[in-house]
């Protein structure tokens, strides 16, 4: 059973290490923050959270870094490792990557203006990594009922998919992550649920044949801050990824209302968002002697 007080003797100030890597580098990248908050979605939702998502490519891992909607597109690799360098200084073979992941989120949500709270710990890191399973995390393109079905194949509900979207609150996506909406959505036509004024921004950002690399904030009008902006931008139509707006425009969609109900309440959000944070740290954590705590979070120990 993880619990906040895990490493209360082993290792302190595990959690005030963390923060000040993690504040150190947004000050240099304001986008650190996003990037390290989705690491965690992406590692809990391949085998649980045991930091196979950190893994990098060997004799025995094909790493999940090579799969789909992880090539090229995530970041923040290097920054864990520092967080790992200074936490081995203060307390070594005490902390695994997959905590390390925990608390780096918190921090970032924490240090963007969002919430706080205490993280719950003491999970161990995995020998293996699935690039197949990693093939198949949500996806942008994904119709509302799929997503629902791979959020409760980990046991998580409609409440923890639109509180948890939420996080696209700060960050940025390329065009090739939406630009199917912008052209060409369906009979020849944009995405009717895409505000035109909006559409023809981004259009502007992401020209047809032009490159597919170009990033676009996902929150329009405040891309850096940790608020409850992104369900405002929802209900106006100004949802950038096919899968965001379809949490509101649905039609006869469960998760309509909690997008409401987060867009006229940031403590509801914020309450919410903690709680699925939670919920989704809780996937699968391999404890008590299974898996290992790695000393380089990229390798099994011993390869
Ligand atoms: C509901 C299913 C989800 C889908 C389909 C999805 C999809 C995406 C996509 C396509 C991108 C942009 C990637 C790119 O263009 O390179 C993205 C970015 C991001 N996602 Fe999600 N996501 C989902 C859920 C989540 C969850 C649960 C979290 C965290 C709790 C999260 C946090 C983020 C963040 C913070 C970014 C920006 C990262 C950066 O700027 O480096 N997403 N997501
Ligand atoms: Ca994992
Ligand atoms: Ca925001």
């Amino acid at each position: 059973q993880l619990r906040p007080s895990f490493y209360n003797t082993t290792c302190p100030d595990v959690s005030a290490i963390v923060l000040s890597v993690v504040q150190e580098a947004q000050r240099s990248d304001v986008r650190i923050t996003a990037s390290l908050t989705r690491l965690f979605f992406h590692d809990c939702f391949v085998q649980g959270c045991d930091g196979s998502i950190l893994l990098d490519d060997s004799a025995t891992i094909v790493s999940e870094k090579g799969a789909i909607p992880n090539n090229n597109s995530l970041r923040g690799f290097n920054v864990v490792d520092n967080i790992k360098a200074a936490i081995e200084r203060a307390c070594p073979g005490v902390v695994s990557c997959a905590d390390i992941l925990a608390l780096a989120a918190e921090s970032s949500v924490r240090s963007s203006g969002g919430p706080s709270w205490s993280v719950l710990l003491g999970r161990r890191d995995g020998t293996t990594a699935n690039r197949n399973a990693a093939n198949n995390l949500p996806s942008p393109f994904d119709p509302l009922s799929t997503l629902q079905s791979k959020f409760s194949a980990v046991g998580l509900g409609n409440t923890d998919l639109v509180a948890l979207s939420g996080a696209h609150t700060f960050g940025r996506a390329q065009c090739k992550s939406f630009s199917n909406r912008l052209y060409n959505f369906s009979g020849g036509r944009p995405d009717s649920t895409l505000n035109p004024s909006y559409r023809s921004t981004l259009q502007q950002n992401c020209p047809q044949g032009g490159p597919g690399s170009t990033l676009n904030n996902l929150d329009p009008t405040t891309p850096n801050t940790f608020d409850k902006n992104y369900f405002n931008n929802l209900q106006g139509n100004r949802g950038l990824l096919q899968s965001d707006q379809e949490l509101l425009s649905t039609s006869g969609a469960p998760t309509a209302s909690i997008v409401n109900s987060f867009a006229n309440s940031q403590g509801t959000f914020f309450q919410s968002f903690v709680q699925s944070m939670i919920n989704m740290g809780n996937i699968s954590p391999l404890t008590a002697s299974r898996g290992q705590i790695r000393s380089n979070c990229r390798r099994v120990n011993g390869s």
